[in-house]
């Protein structure tokens, strides 16, 4: 019989990065088994092209301390890892309280843990918080430490993780190819240049959306610029861009999007303007210039890159950077070359054969332990 690996999944970006590695696996005659957290509780794992694996669901909605959740969504995995049939190892991705969660189960259950994107840093505790404390935690826990970049490598390095470590690249290239394949060819398009903002990070929630939002205000004078901003699904971090934006008369804000249309939308924008993470990932591969919403970063190859520049979330900076994009030429080209500081489209297989070769060794060892 195969062996089971579990994923663990809580929100979105989990599922979009993790659906191409359950693939890869089962490609590699391991069994991929889903364990979705309930992190952000409407996730559908058809949507993400998860259904065709087992999937069990868990009671751990987010929201409150996450270190309270993080505990929550051990608990429940727990009993997962003590059954009959244990898998052979869990495999967490990012830096979620659920990956939090899903690494201190299995440390407890004395079970391998692998942890897809690590050695990422922002080496900052409070940016993102508490984010950046749980990338540290987990990679101290895993045994297999996939990550994307060679800085990322690096990072791990200089805390004194060198073992289990592997570069593979990111896995959500493997998903931008994935989902590109099925998009139809891009169209020239004649209407007017368009500005996509999305906002969720917990640095720029409630009062600290409001200069963001006022640059948006300020630059939806320009006559010739649509501005769209795609909400978050969370309704509680989406609430300060209704308040601030909504009913503007020049500025929309869009219901969060399947992947698919998302990618849709990244791509025929002309300036992406975000905090998210996984953006910072796609904009460069798509070649779509990002100004990004911090002050600071973790995926700093994406501004080594050219593609993208952090501008903070101060209401002048931002207005000041979009209009130098709308406004210099050599700017804006330079910033829109397409490229691949992230990986290559191919870090699921690699991470999925790496997977299946530790434990082939580990059986290996075990056997001549016991002869
Ligand atoms: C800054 C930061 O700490 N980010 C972390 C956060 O993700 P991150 O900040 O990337 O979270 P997002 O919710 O922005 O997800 C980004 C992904 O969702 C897609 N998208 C976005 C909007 C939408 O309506 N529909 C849609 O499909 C984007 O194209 C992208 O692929 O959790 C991830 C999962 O552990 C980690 O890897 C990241 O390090």
């Amino acid at each position: 019989m195969s062996p089971t690996i579990l994923l663990v999944v809580g929100t979105r970006p989990e599922a979009i990065k993790l659906a191409p590695v359950a693939r890869a696996l089962l490609a590699q005659d391991l069994a991929p088994h889903i364990v979705l957290t309930g992190q952000h509780s409407q996730l559908d794992p058809a949507a993400f092209g998860l259904a065709s694996h087992p999937v069990t669901r868990l009671r751990c909605p987010s929201g409150g301390d996450p270190r309270v959740h993080a505990e929550a969504v051990a608990n429940a995995i727990a009993p997962l890892l003590r059954a009959s049939e244990r898998p052979a190892m869990l495999i967490v991705q990012g830096d979620t309280s659920s990956a939090l969660g899903g690494a201190l189960a299995a440390t407890a259950a004395g079970l391998p843990l692998a942890h897809v994107e690590a050695g990422l840093r922002s080496h900052d505790l409070a940016l993102p918080w508490p984010e950046e404390g749980n990338r540290v935690a987990i990679d101290r826990l895993s045994h297999l430490l996939f990550a994307a970049t060679a800085d990322n490598a690096a990072n791990l390095a200089a805390e004194g993780v060198t073992g289990g470590v592997h570069v593979t690249g990111n896995t959500a290239i493997d998903a931008l190819f994935d989902v590109l394949l099925a998009l139809p060819p891009r169209l020239d398009s004649h209407g007017l240049p368009r500005l996509l903002v999305t906002c969720h990070r917990r640095e720029n929630w409630g009062a600290a959306f409001t200069p963001i939002g006022l640059a948006l205000i300020d630059l939806a004078q320009i006559p010739w610029l649509r501005i769209e901003v795609v909400l978050h699904s969370n309704p509680s971090v989406a609430a300060a861009a209704r308040l601030l934006l909504g009913g503007h008369p020049r500025i929309r804000l869009l219901s969060p999007m399947a992947h698919r249309s998302m990618v849709g939308a990244i791509r025929s924008a002309h300036i992406l303007l975000s905090d998210s993470g996984g953006i910072q990932e796609e904009a460069p591969a798509l070649g779509i210039p990002l100004l990004v919403l911090r002050s600071t970063t973790e995926r700093p190859e994406g501004i080594a890159s050219g593609n993208s520049q952090l501008v903070g979330n101060d209401r002048t900076q931002i207005v000041h950077h979009v209009r130098h994009l709308l406004e210099d030429g050599d700017a804006y080209a330079a910033m829109a070359v397409p490229a691949f500081p992230f990986g290559d489209g191919k870090a699921a297989p690699r991470i999925a054969a790496l997977c299946g070769e530790w434990l082939a060794s580990e059986k290996l060892t075990r056997q001549a332990l016991i002869a």
